[in-house]
């Protein structure tokens, strides 16, 4: 299954704050356990996916991978709320990452700890896009809560002081953080290994992080600060989709296999000398005329095209009822096989030719399937 934006929250008062947005929200599961709901951001917005990943950035970096591979999305937003590092941040105002900072790296040596910084950077469009809409103020409203765009700090640990070792650590490395959380920088790690999969932080800021968390808490921001993020959120979620959606489908379309961890099959045979090679290389490769294969090397083929298949279903490239129809088409081909007669082969064919035609729209499955037919041919 495919979607535009997916959006993941690490408490649940930042969750039902992002819910409160989807119109029509239905629950997908994950077959590891993972629960996701589906919606759209407004009945014309773009298609979310919301997660709720718990504290920390360990569970946030795995969840999110699994959503990326899931739902292939065009960016992953981070909603949720954080203490303001700066005085001139208000509770309730919003803090867009520029760049996150995981600040917990660092070696500690005889003469003191010394930090090994690591920080993810807004993708470029992200960040422009982000920053208009600050300016513009289009997603919410006046009186409307100010919003800043500039670096977050995410760590290993609740912060809630001015003083302690960890927080002038902060201070003192990290010195143009404005907000502090505990997920962000997980997030990040994730698009990264994603292809740079565009990764945006926003966070209300329900406390100061200096002492009075508990005081700020009881006052309710934490639900005030999760609506205005999630307001913030929304509104640029449509506007990623909006501007950056087509350029990167049709980059993805030009080249199927970019993104998230696909690959692609060569397959070259009958007279063909030469395969082309993209990404990674899974299944057989077949080169040279004149080598006849057998129903071990369709069956391999086929299975290789059966994921390539889910997949494209997955992207929204194949409509449902010609994956359905072209899968319980392979299932047949898979059973006359070991049939060796002429006849056989023939039903063989025709039936990989009726695949051919349900997923003729999708180039590149067209491709692997000729490629297959020919495999058949020249069965010995
Ligand atoms: N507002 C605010 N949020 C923070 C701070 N540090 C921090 O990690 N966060 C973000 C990221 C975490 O997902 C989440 C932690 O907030 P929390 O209220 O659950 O923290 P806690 O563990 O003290 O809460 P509790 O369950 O003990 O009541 O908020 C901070 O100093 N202030």
């Amino acid at each position: 299954m495919s979607t535009d934006v997916v959006i993941l929250t690490a408490l649940n008062v930042e969750y039902e704050a992002v819910h409160e947005k989807l119109d029509d929200p239905r629950v997908h599961w994950h077959p590891a356990g993972t629960r996701f709901e589906t919606g759209r951001l407004g009945p014309d917005g773009c298609r979310v996916v919301l997660g709720l990943v718990g504290k920390g950035n360990h569970p946030a970096a795995v969840l999110a991978e699994r959503a990326i591979t899931e739902f292939s999305p065009l960016a992953v937003l981070f909603v949720g709320v954080a203490g303001a590092l700066w005085p001139g941040i208000e509770l309730g105002d919003v803090v867009v990452a520029s760049q996150v900072y995981a600040y917990h790296g660092g070696t500690s040596e005889d003469d003191g700890m010394k930090a090994r910084p690591k920080a993810w950077e807004i993708s470029h469009q992200a960040g422009q896009l982000a920053q208009h809409l600050i300016r513009s103020g289009g997603w919410a409203p006046e009186p409307r809560p100010k919003v800043h765009f500039g670096p977050i700090a995410a760590g290993e640990v609740v912060q809630d002081s001015r003083i302690s070792g960890q927080a002038r650590w902060v201070r003192e490395h990290y010195n143009d953080a404005l907000a502090i959380e505990m997920e962000a920088a997980g997030v990040a790690q994730a698009g990264h290994l994603n292809r740079a999969l565009p990764i945006v932080v926003i966070r209300g800021i329900s406390d100061r992080a200096d002492g009075t968390k508990v005081r700020s808490d009881g006052a309710n921001w934490q639900s005030r600060a999760s609506a205005h993020a999630a307001a913030f959120a929304a509104a640029l979620a449509n506007d990623l989709v909006k501007e950056c959606g087509d350029s990167q489908r049709q980059t993805r379309e030009r080249n199927p296999h970019m993104g998230t961890g696909t690959s692609f099959t060569n397959l070259a045979t009958g007279n063909a000398r030469v395969g082309a090679q993209y990404g990674q290389v899974i299944g057989n490769v077949t080169m040279g005329g004149g080598v006849s294969s057998g129903p071990a090397d369709v069956a391999a083929e086929l299975a290789t095209f059966r994921d390539l298949l889910k997949r494209a279903h997955r992207d929204g490239r194949l409509d449902d009822d010609s994956y359905t129809a072209a899968s319980e088409e392979l299932d047949t081909v898979t059973g006359r096989l070991d049939d060796p007669t002429p006849a056989g082969r023939g039903r063989l064919l025709v039936t990989l030719k009726k695949v051919r035609g349900l997923v003729g729209d999708s180039a590149d499955l067209a491709t692997q399937l000729a490629a297959i037919i020919s495999l058949v041919k020249d069965m010995s």
